[in-house]
């Protein structure tokens, strides 16, 4: 895996270098993990409950510090030293909202990464204003966080990355608990930060999402990876199943039709069209 130097043409925007970490409990939940993201991809890290990857995100930003190994974020290392430009090039939406939402009001929790980044109050009013409404949540932005739902907690998160506009836009768990329509606009916001040549890592197990959004998959297990590579990781039945990962739902139709090999299966729902009038055509 190739270094990157600040001011060098990065083409991995993140690179982690046999990076371990235990919790004060002892438990080795990183064991000399290493991976990288290129820049201005979509990628989804899979795997298992308990496979490091909450652990492995909280390092990209900065909020846990390696114990070893490095990790270089558009060639910056992350260290005690540089927590502070990792946070503005980083945005980290957590698993649980309950963990990052905390302000008084839905706007000052959205307000206070801009704030922190020194941004000048019109800007911070009109940055927070747009992700509220981007989000759907700005009829709540006088609320209490702890008044709100789970879903719309997890809304609020996102607006309060969403308004520091980083370079980096991590999120851990996404779409859990947000309804169909909070999921499409999660989808729009990631495809708008995706065109503006913004990188996207997304911690998922939902591997239909994985299959529709991503363009790079890594899957980790047990604290360390276990692949990298395209989309086609996610209908390698081998790496599936030690991952305790399921096919996405499309590959698992088309794998029992035996016109198709692992090769050709299809795996989105475009892809399955194509291959449904590719049959019919034939017939
Ligand atoms: N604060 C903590 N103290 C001790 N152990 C922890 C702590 N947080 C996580 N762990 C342990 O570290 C390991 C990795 O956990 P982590 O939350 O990173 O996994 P994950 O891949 O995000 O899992 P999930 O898919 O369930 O969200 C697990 O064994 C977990 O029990």
């Amino acid at each position: 895996m190739g270094t990157v130097n600040k001011g060098a043409d990065i083409e991995n925007i993140i690179e982690v270098n046999d990076l371990h970490y235990r919790y004060k409990d002892d438990t080795h939940a990183l064991k000399g993990i290493s991976l990288s993201v290129p820049k201005g991809s979509r990628t989804a890290l899979v795997g298992p409950n308990g496979a490091g990857k909450s652990t492995l995100l909280l390092h990209l930003n900065a909020i846990n510090l390696p114990q070893q190994g490095s990790i270089k974020v558009a060639g910056i290392e992350v260290s005690p030293a540089t927590e502070k430009e990792i946070r503005n090039k980083v945005g980290l939406v957590f698993q649980d909202p309950d963990d990052q939402v905390f302000a008084m009001t839905a706007w000052d929790d959205v307000a206070f990464g801009p704030l922190n980044m020194g941004l000048g109050r019109d800007e911070v009013k009109s940055r927070v204003e747009d992700a509220l409404k981007l989000v759907g949540m700005w009829e709540f932005k006088d609320k209490a966080p702890h008044h709100l739902s789970f879903g719309q907690k997890k809304r609020v998160a996102i607006a309060g990355v969403v308004a520091m506009d980083p370079e980096v836009i991590i999120l851990d768990e996404p779409t859990a608990y947000l309804d169909p329509g909070g999921q499409d606009v999660l989808m729009e916001i990631l495809a708008g930060f995706y065109e503006r040549g913004k990188t996207i890592l997304l911690a998922t197990h939902d591997m239909d999402l994985a299959a529709e959004w991503a363009d790079r998959i890594i899957v980790i297990k047990s604290g360390r990876t276990l692949a990298e590579g395209g989309k086609e990781l996610l209908v390698n039945k081998d790496i599936v199943s030690q991952a305790n990962l399921r096919l996405p739902i499309v590959a698992q139709i088309f794998s029992r039709l035996p016109e198709f090999t692992p090769d050709t299966l299809p795996y989105t729902v475009d892809e399955a069209v194509k291959a449904i009038r590719k049959i019919s055509q034939k017939g």
